[in-house]
């Protein structure tokens, strides 16, 4: 176990260890992650990609042309002025046409500020197409990583909490993509303004960058911060959606209404709550005091420069039209400077959160398929045997099972018993290669079930768990899941259904087959407990693999039910190996043989007359069973 990549790889908690990505250099270093963004967000429409930059190019331009017409116009207005030639009559003044500049000049201004309009209105619907579908090219792309990881991962704590903040990244971050942009069309802007400047004034633009250079530290520091909170409190936010869920969902309603457990679990979220918002409330308002500040002293910076400039146009340097110009110049770079500089910091704290989304794609499944795997055998010729197993689950100190040592074999009917936490699951789990043996192998035929292709492997096996899902799906779907490619044979399904007794439930629902199952949607049925799992009984037969398992999917049927359920399943299953964990005796004696396990390890073996021959546990938790029927 262990040793993956990314897995607690990253400090996690405010519980004592280092918070993340607090120096500079780490800062600067999630910068990294950009460019794979970039790349994906340019995989994800290529088409818009080019014609938002194209877009935002020609409208980075506008700005300066803009304000140097507004120059031109002011010029020609005091050169008018200074002509003197004004006419009694506006329609003669036309006439003469010493208006015409002007006009000329008013009408191209008028174009410009209409067309910048109608471009920045294009470029955030192109930005915003484009970002829905980069969240839903990542959303899909998570779901495809998520189902490649092993079932271990997803036990993992710190896999859950990098789980949930990338998930989170997927939404939140698609602003990144028109704040990224955005900065590439302002640098444009600001490098027009900037030559305009330096022709009249370049020393005015060191005065800027100095004036401004306390708020982008300033920023870069609390973006960080944010981050940093945001890390540490994920566990405590994951808990808050929990909580949440708890309290407000259908499924446990009952529960929780009849222990009254709302004003507890309320409480609870009120909480924890609270000690996220003031965390958050501490970065925010430090984040505003010094930001207020800050920006103050690029305020004066700008004020100071504007001081020079009139200075020098009453002295006679500059012209009214270069003052407007050069002051409107002055005053747009600044905001401008000040945003891509806010803005940089910004895209760096981002940046950071893209390293969840990307170290959770990084982490690696540890079950695979071999590179040249081998057929599953058709049929299974000796069966399954398992040569001193052991496995432990991570981060546990007791071994789950051990020094397993047993063959399943072909065409069998096998029973588990056991008492709670014996193992039995466990031992299903790695039968099913969920987990890899941390001891000894387990083969299938002669060769380690690490030498099958995994989808085969999985497909040639029907395992149904207790805790079986109940899908919000139709009834037929329900079943068809078992064998989801083969969803669209009715007929398959419906036999199915027959085999597990389903169909009778099926039977009486309004809509039959057709009938949406549980209560998530309006027009959902739910189920009692035991059709549930007559249901989930019913896709081991849809799978009809030559190896089936059913991990006690029948605690809730009456004892009628069970009994026929296992009496069919033994018949249906001629031929087939099977593997069967119950609690009840009436159907484990019909196994063919049964494994009695106790703490992790076989304690006997046999037929059901043998061991009752034998006269050891398994008797004994046989008598205790019969004797409370007596
Ligand atoms: N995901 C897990 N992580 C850590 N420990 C686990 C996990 N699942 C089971 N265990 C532990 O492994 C041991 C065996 O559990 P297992 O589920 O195999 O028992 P079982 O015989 O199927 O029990 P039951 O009859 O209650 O279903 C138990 O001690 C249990 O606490």
């Amino acid at each position: 176990m262990g040793g993956r990549v990314g897995r607690g790889a990253a400090p996690v908690g405010r519980h004592g260890e280092p918070p993340p990505a607090q120096s500079l250099r780490e800062r600067f270093a999630a910068l990294r992650n950009l460019p794979p963004f970039l790349k994906s967000i340019w995989q994800t429409s290529r088409l818009l990609s080019v014609s938002s930059i194209a877009l935002r190019l020609m409208r980075a331009l506008l700005p300066v042309a803009t304000l140097y017409v507004g120059k031109l116009i002011i010029d020609e207005v005091v050169r008018l002025l200074a002509a003197g030639n004004a006419h009694a009559d506006v329609g003669s003044w036309l006439a003469s046409g010493v208006l015409d500049h002007l006009w000329l000049l008013l009408a191209l201004e008028f174009a410009l500020a209409v067309g910048a309009d109608i471009l920045g209105r294009i470029v955030s619907m192109i930005d915003s197409l484009l970002s829905e579908l980069y969240a839903n090219s990542t959303s899909i792309k998570l779901m495809e990583h998520a189902a490649s990881l092993d079932l271990e991962d997803f036990e993992d704590a710190d896999l859950q909490d990098k789980l949930d903040r990338a998930r989170r990244q997927v939404s939140g971050r698609s602003s990144l993509l028109s704040q990224l942009l955005g900065q590439a069309q302002d640098m444009v802007t600001i490098a027009s303004f900037a030559v305009g400047l330096l022709v009249y004034a370049p020393w005015l633009i060191a005065l800027l960058l100095v004036a401004l250079v306390p708020a982008f530290m300033g920023e870069f520091h609390f973006n960080a911060q944010s981050y940093a909170v945001n890390y540490q409190w994920t566990p405590e936010r994951r808990e808050l959606d929990y909580l949440r869920q708890v309290g407000a969902s259908a499924q446990n309603a009952k529960e929780v209404k009849s222990f009254g457990l709302n004003a507890f679990l309320i409480e609870r979220y009120r909480v924890l709550s609270q000690s996220i918002y003031a965390a958050n409330r501490r970065v925010a308002l430090r984040r505003a005091g010094w930001g207020g500040l800050f920006t103050t002293i690029g305020t004066i910076g700008y004020y100071a420069a504007y001081v020079i400039i009139a200075y020098r146009t009453v002295s006679g340097d500059f012209s009214v039209g270069d003052l407007t110009f050069l002051s409107a110049s002055f005053r747009r770079l600044r905001n401008l400077l000040e945003s891509l500089l806010v803005g940089f910091s910004q895209v760096a704290g981002q940046a950071l959160y893209l390293d969840d989304l990307f170290s959770f794609f990084r982490i690696e499944p540890e079950i695979l398929s071999p590179p040249n795997p081998r057929p599953f055998p058709q049929p299974i010729r000796e069966g399954f045997v398992f040569e001193d197993v052991g496995f432990r689950y991570p981060e546990a100190e007791r071994w789950a099972v051990r020094h397993l040592s047993f063959t399943l074999r072909a065409g069998e009917v096998l029973a588990l018993v056991g008492e709670n936490g014996a193992g039995k699951t466990t031992l299903v789990k790695l039968l099913s290669r969920l987990y890899d043996p941390d001891e000894g192998r387990i083969l299938l035929d002669g060769h380690p079930l690490a030498q099958y292709d995994l989808e085969e492997l999985r497909l040639n096996i029907g395992v149904i768990f207790q805790d079986f899902v109940r899908y919000y799906l139709s009834a037929a779907d329900n079943v068809a899941v078992g064998r989801i490619d083969a969803r669209e044979d009715r007929a398959r399904v419906v036999e199915a259904a027959h085999r597990s007794m389903a169909d009778e439930v099926i039977g009486k629902l309004p809509r039959g087959y057709e009938q949406m199952l549980g209560k998530l949607f309006k027009s959902g049925v739910d189920l009692s407990g035991g059709e549930w799992q007559k249901i989930a009984i019913a896709r081991a037969y849809m799978r009809d693999a030559p190896l089936l398992i059913l991990d006690e999917p029948t605690a809730a049927l009456d004892a009628r039910s069970e009994f026929e359920v296992f009496q069919r399943f033994k018949e249906l299953s001629q031929g087939k190996t099977a593997v069967i964990i119950s609690h009840r005796f009436s159907t484990v004696r019909m196994a063919d043989r049964i494994i009695v396990l106790d703490g992790g390890r076989i304690e006997e073996i046999g037929s059901h007359d043998d061991l009752l021959a034998a006269n050891g546990h398994y008797a004994e938790l046989f008598e205790l069973q019969a004797a409370g029927y007596r």
